[in-house]
């Protein structure tokens, strides 16, 4: 049987081999991330110098609690590395994110990374997106029941995100998380653009361009996937 938490650990471990001092680390959330940030607070304890900026409220206390030298991500406009999980991933690089609600925070702070790193047991690896796997949507609530509408006129099945106790469960921008059923996802960048054109979908948990590197675990090693014949673009470029 899988040992994926063994899994987790092992991909995390190599990922943060490649930190090094002077760096701004992007660190993402989830299980997968917060071994990642485990092991990289021991190697700041052993005198690591490094600063760190956080894709979520949850990540930032885990970082402060291992002494982490945060910086808020508001002033930074480029960070030399991001490591962070996924909920899926296929072999080009493209992923669903947003299992922990964070994946806007985490979209941007990928974004403005030189290089992104996700870190994957080996459950994660899927040969299309979506199946077994819903996509998590961010919504801002004043846009959710016509944002539900939309979806289900769509024939979509959604499900608002709740909390253990009931209630619905809220981003670290008091935004609804949707979750959505869309079955084998075969044209990733059509869906994305559809969802980008509903007015009221903030964000999407599809990463189509923000991962340059996939360390994820196969029969107890890790084996690196790089995107390859697409470099990262500094930023968001003008259609021209
Ligand atoms: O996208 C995410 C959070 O928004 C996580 O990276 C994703 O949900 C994977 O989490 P885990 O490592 O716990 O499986």
């Amino acid at each position: 049987m899988l040992d994926l938490e063994a899994e987790k650990a092992l991909v995390a471990a190599r990922a943060v081999n490649e930190i090094q001092a002077g760096m701004l680390v992007g660190l993402g959330t989830g299980s997968t991330s917060a071994c990642a940030i485990r092991l990289l607070g021991a190697r700041v304890a052993a005198g690591l110098q490094i600063e760190a900026t956080a894709t979520s409220l949850a990540t930032e206390r885990l970082a402060r609690a291992l002494n982490i030298n945060l910086r808020s991500f508001e002033d930074i406009s480029i960070v030399d590395l991001t490591i962070d999980g996924a909920d899926q991933i296929d072999a080009n690089l493209r992923a669903i994110k947003g299992g922990g609600g964070a994946l806007f925070r985490e979209k941007i702070v990928a974004a403005a990374s030189t290089r992104t790193i996700i870190i994957a047991d080996s459950s994660k690896l899927a040969p299309v997106l979506g199946v077994g796997q819903s996509l998590p949507l961010e919504v801002l609530p004043f846009a959710a029941a016509f944002v539900e509408r939309c979806l289900r006129e769509a024939g979509l099945a959604v499900s608002r995100r709740r909390e253990p106790k009931g209630t619905l469960a809220v981003t670290d921008q008091q935004n609804y998380l949707f979750d959505v059923d869309f079955g084998a996802i075969h044209d990733p960048l059509q869906l994305a653009t559809w969802l980008a054109s509903i007015p009221g979908v903030i964000e999407h948990g599809l990463f189509l361009s923000e991962i340059n590197e996939l360390f994820i675990a196969d029969k107890g090693q890790v084996r690196v996937i790089v995107k390859n014949g697409n470099p990262p673009l500094d930023s968001p470029r003008l259609p021209s």
